[in-house]
């Protein structure tokens, strides 16, 4: 009911992707009553015949009729792109929801693995599995189902991760469920959302793929009337016989128009949040720092401590930024929210988009609503961040209703359902103590409820556990994880602890003196850093380098004054692999290896 609506009154695009779709699959299965000729049948006498009363499409150099070939070829368009897609799905769920339950070294493994197949572009890998299979139609649609699956294990293990931590999966696997039972039984069925959504998008890409490893002669051989095929035969007589190719080529423009229609509408339906926002089932970014530039007054000058920051975080993601003492961290962090001194002032370029928003043009008023509501953060010490003089109660109160038009009655019971989520053991005792009767571990654990209580979309914690004692580091960090994981929310972890990022972060960002050198998946920027910097970075952990034996290492000098002049790149008075190059020009932030990215000549 809901979708008819929605279709009919709301975009009239579905409407037309529906109709496609269905006239597709029409004209598949009646093939054989609307067809007008053999689709095989050679015909010499009629070759290369102009389009007509015999011929609504002409004929092709045997003499074939075109319109029956094209009627014929949406049976392999329709049953290529389908199969394509069913397999991916299917294998890839199953992979998906098995290494995201699991989870420890075999989820690390296997997403390695789905990450390198990613970071090739699906044709080239597809073109590649197709011609070491050999050209067949079947080979290529199982290249194309193998280089999709990846898609799916991604979509489908990132739900099971927030998934597996909800109270009814812990509920049922306290009860002793088989694994198999808890994925089937309560995982996959809330899963079936954006597989659907990525089903039907997929399809088109799949038939649009299929058919131009058959144009290469990777796919379907001749004489099967498949579009793509045909245009390859078509090549010859494309500038004679322009008919030849145009209808089969049309036929494939239609069909996957019709289907990324059809999909853009399932998209909008079963998932509203990401309407109108192209390319948000790709987990677009939710925060886009772009050449951040932020200039403070220090003294009687003004120093500039940002020099062109740029980054993403995807939603849901655990980003890392690292660095030594005065890189730029805080400040990155503050100009988000705008706390720098001066509010916005002192940022004096780029931007910073927020749910793609600029916040930078936001007014004084709409960052207010945003901060805690959109956008919260914790800092290192929770006793600076907390009022000494109110109750825990009362300060997450004030919080929530700062942001929530609800009783006082409401907010009281959501402040200790928030105490309960962050474990605290006795929300009640907590919620009427004053900060000093906490532990410095129950402090941070209430300023992580106070911070999420509003289900920001993005959580900010500027080493949130440097204060606290090591024994409870470990826990505080974990919490972060769940809490947020359960939350939906992304964090920027801001930290110069390169364990702690190894513990918890997605992704990490590398800042040196105000710059960001490099950035890039946990596991291999820290496996395989490419910055000298980062690689100096490693070498003061070395419980990250297992075997590592030698005394810790310290990084020779110091962050350069903020009003230093340096030409070339900012790390070279401190490098021991700089080249003349990195003396004269500035290195920019460049991929290496997929989302992997480094500022570095050398
Ligand atoms: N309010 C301010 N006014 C002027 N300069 C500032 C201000 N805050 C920070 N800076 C300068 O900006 C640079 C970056 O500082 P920032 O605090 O962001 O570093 P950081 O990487 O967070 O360091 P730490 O790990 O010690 O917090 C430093 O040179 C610092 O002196």
């Amino acid at each position: 009911m809901e979708f008819y609506r929605y279709v009919l009154m709301k975009n009239p695009l579905t409407l037309v992707g529906c109709c496609i779709v269905f006239l597709m699959a029409a004209v598949a299965i009646l093939a054989p009553v609307l067809a007008t000729h053999d689709p095989v049948a050679i015909n010499m006498t009629e070759k290369l015949k102009a389009p007509g009363a015999g011929h609504f499409f002409g004929t092709d150099e045997m003499g074939r009729d075109i319109f029956s070939r094209i009627i014929y070829g949406s049976r392999y368009s329709l049953g290529v792109g389908i199969s394509i897609v069913l397999v991916a799905a299917l294998v890839g769920t199953a992979l998906g929801s098995t290494v995201g339950y699991i989870g420890g070294r075999t989820d690390q493994i296997a997403m390695g693995i789905m990450d390198v197949i990613l970071s090739f572009p699906s044709l080239v890998l597809a073109m590649a599995l197709a011609a070491a299979l050999g050209p067949s139609l079947f080979n290529a649609m199982l290249a194309v189902s193998l280089v999709k699956i990846p898609v799916y294990v991604r979509l489908v293990r990132g739900q099971v991760l927030s998934l597996k931590e909800k109270q009814y999966v812990k509920a049922a696997r306290s009860f002793g469920s088989s694994t198999g039972w808890v994925i089937c039984k309560h995982i996959l069925p809330n899963c079936t959302s954006p597989v659907l959504i990525q089903v039907t998008l997929g399809i088109g890409e799949a038939i649009l793929i299929a058919a131009s490893l058959s144009f290469i002669g990777l796919g379907a051989q001749p004489p099967a009337p498949e579009w793509g095929a045909m245009i390859n035969t078509a090549r010859t007589y494309i500038l004679d016989q322009w008919w030849y190719a145009t209808f089969p080529g049309l036929s494939i423009f239609i069909t996957v128009m019709g289907f990324n229609l059809l999909g853009d509408g399932v998209r909008d339906i079963l998932d509203p949040r990401s309407k109108n926002k192209p390319g948000a089932i790709k987990m677009t970014a939710l925060l886009s720092v772009k050449n951040l530039t932020v200039d403070l007054p220090t003294g009687r000058k003004t120093a500039r401590v940002l020099h062109g920051v740029s980054f993403d975080i995807k939603p849901g993601e655990v980003l890392g930024l690292v660095g030594e003492s005065g890189s730029g961290k805080s400040v990155t962090a503050l100009s988000i929210l705008q706390l720098l001194p001066g509010g916005k002032g002192g940022i004096s370029g780029g931007s910073i988009c927020f749910k793609e928003q600029n916040l930078i043009d936001k007014t004084p008023q709409e960052m207010r609503k945003i901060r805690g509501k959109d956008i919260s953060m914790i800092f290192q010490e929770p006793m600076t961040s907390l009022n000494p003089a109110f109750t825990i109660g009362k300060q997450i109160m004030d919080v929530i209703l700062a942001h929530n038009n609800i009783s006082k009655r409401e907010a009281k019971e959501h402040a200790l359902d928030m105490l309960g989520r962050v474990q605290i053991p006795d929300p009640a005792r907590t919620f009427a103590s004053y900060p000093h009767q906490l532990s410095g571990g129950m402090r941070q654990r209430v300023m992580i409820a106070g911070a999420l209580s509003c289900g920001p979309g993005l959580l900010i914690a500027d080493e949130p556990t440097t204060a606290l004692d090591v024994t409870i580091q470990a826990q505080v960090l974990r919490l972060i994880k769940e809490a947020t994981m359960q939350a939906g929310a992304s964090v920027l972890l801001i930290t110069h602890d390169l364990g702690v990022v190894a513990q918890i972060c997605a992704r990490v960002a590398v800042m040196y003196a105000g710059e960001i050198v490099e950035i890039g998946d946990v596991n291999e920027t820290l496996l395989s850093p490419r910055h000298p910097y980062t690689r100096a970075l490693l070498e003061t952990v070395p419980e990250l380098t297992p075997g590592y034996r030698k005394k810790l290492a310290s990084i020779p000098g110091s962050v350069p004054d903020v009003f230093a002049r340096i030409s070339g790149c900012r790390f070279n008075d401190r490098c021991s692999v700089k080249k003349d190059i990195c003396l004269a020009q500035k290195p920019q932030l460049v991929c290496v290896n997929g989302n992997h990215k480094v500022a570095c000549w050398t």
